[in-house]
């Protein structure tokens, strides 16, 4: 058996910790960053520019992979990481936020979830022995257990329904899991998901339930749905002291730079959002100096670069006039560009916070960064 799944603690800062999680294809610095890789790519990215911006993990997605090209077709193919050129660790959502989010129709019961395509109608019954089954065929090394997700607001009445059920179903991932083929060889893990809404009795029902089954790591689910930051917040300090300090903290779905440095001062060690790659083709920057609009006139005849202090080229030699012009022009180059860019800033507020908790120095170093922000 190759090495199992391990999470070392290197350093604390308050609530705040800094550490690395180990499997055979690689080691994921933490706090980490994943990039989102839905249809396995991450969009307008090669996948030797994601790793040489410094990501150590991309995230791909159970909803879209089952639907085109198809997990089986994936698995024939060799897995997710030989087929999209990405030797490095992928975790992979289970469906159950995309199910909610995307798919048409859907119909909930005690077995699972049936749903048509967004794409082409065509019907789907996704449970969660298929959701484990669809993550092993296309090979990922962090697994998420199937979950009922709810909209916000949400009557406490149906977030509990949806909590439980949650609850049942991860205990069938489990069960599924642990007799994954392949999973001992590489290292798998399984994440359960934290759900109940912004109710913290159900938060902390769902937690605790879910520290008993043993999962390789916690996510903390159904936020990042559009509620205040402050409500995301209370929920984290919520679960937080219920999950197993030893193990790692997913918060899904999450964000933006604000809300990434105010999780990981709460004890998050993982992240990922659609926010960098996806703004970065509508024209929106993030940096150092908080956020640029370059579809913004103002920026036309501006030579500076986005950061003459940044590790990633791009962002230290194109100036901001180029690239407004790019973006103004829908040039796809401009795409690629943005999203390099905004992937990069991610990772190095990342790079950041590891050596801020690593040197004690969390709370300067947040503070230093949003002024960085305000002063623009
Ligand atoms: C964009 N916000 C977001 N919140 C999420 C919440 C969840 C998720 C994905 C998310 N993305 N995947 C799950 N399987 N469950 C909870």
């Amino acid at each position: 058996m190759s090495a199992p799944f391990t999470f070392e603690i290197a350093a604390r800062d308050g609530t705040a910790r800094t550490g690395r999680i180990v499997l055979p294809r690689g080691e994921i610095r933490t706090p980490a960053f994943m990039p989102v890789g839905t249809a396995a790519t991450v969009k307008a990215m090669h996948t030797h520019e994601v790793r040489a911006l410094g990501a150590d993990i991309l995230l791909g997605n159970t909803y879209h992979l089952m639907l085109r090209p198809g997990a089986e077709r994936v698995a024939r193919l060799g897995g997710l990481h030989k087929m999209m050129h990405w030797p490095h660790p992928i975790l992979t959502d289970s469906g159950g936020f995309q199910v909610m989010s995307l798919a048409k129709l859907r119909k909930i019961s005690e077995k699972g979830v049936t749903f048509q395509s967004h794409i082409d109608g065509a019907r789907y019954e996704l449970t969660p022995e298929r959701a484990i089954e669809i993550q092993g065929l296309l090979g990922s090394d962090i697994q998420m257990q199937l979950d009922e997700c709810v909209r916000l607001p949400c009557p406490d009445v149906e977030a509990a329904r949806a909590m439980r059920l949650s609850l049942r179903w991860a205990e069938r991932c489990r069960k599924t899991f642990l007799v994954q083929p392949g999973r001992e060889e590489w290292g798998r893990a399984l994440f359960g998901i934290v759900q109940g809404a912004a109710d913290r009795a159900l938060r902390v029902e769902s937690a605790r339930e879910l520290s008993d089954m043993d999962f390789e790591g916690y996510s903390i689910g159904g936020l990042a749905v559009g509620e205040p930051q402050d409500v995301m917040l209370e929920m984290i300090e919520t679960v937080m002291p219920h999950l197993p300090d030893a193990k790692p903290h997913y918060l899904m779905g999450v964000g933006t730079p604000d809300d990434i440095v105010e999780a990981v001062r709460r004890g998050v060690d993982m992240f990922d959002c659609v926010m960098p790659t996806r703004a970065g083709r509508h024209g929106q920057v993030f940096s150092r100096f908080g956020k640029l609009n370059l579809k913004n006139a103002r920026h036309a005849d501006d030579p500076r670069p986005i950061d003459e202090a940044s590790a990633w080229e791009p962002t230290r030699t194109y100036s901001r006039a180029y690239l407004h012009h790019l973006v103004k022009s829908g040039e796809i180059l401009g795409m690629m560009l943005l999203t390099g860019i905004n992937l990069a800033y991610y990772q190095e507020l990342m790079a950041g916070l590891r050596l801020a908790i690593a040197e004690s120095r969390l709370d300067d170093f947040i503070a230093q960064t949003k002024e960085g922000w305000a002063r623009g």
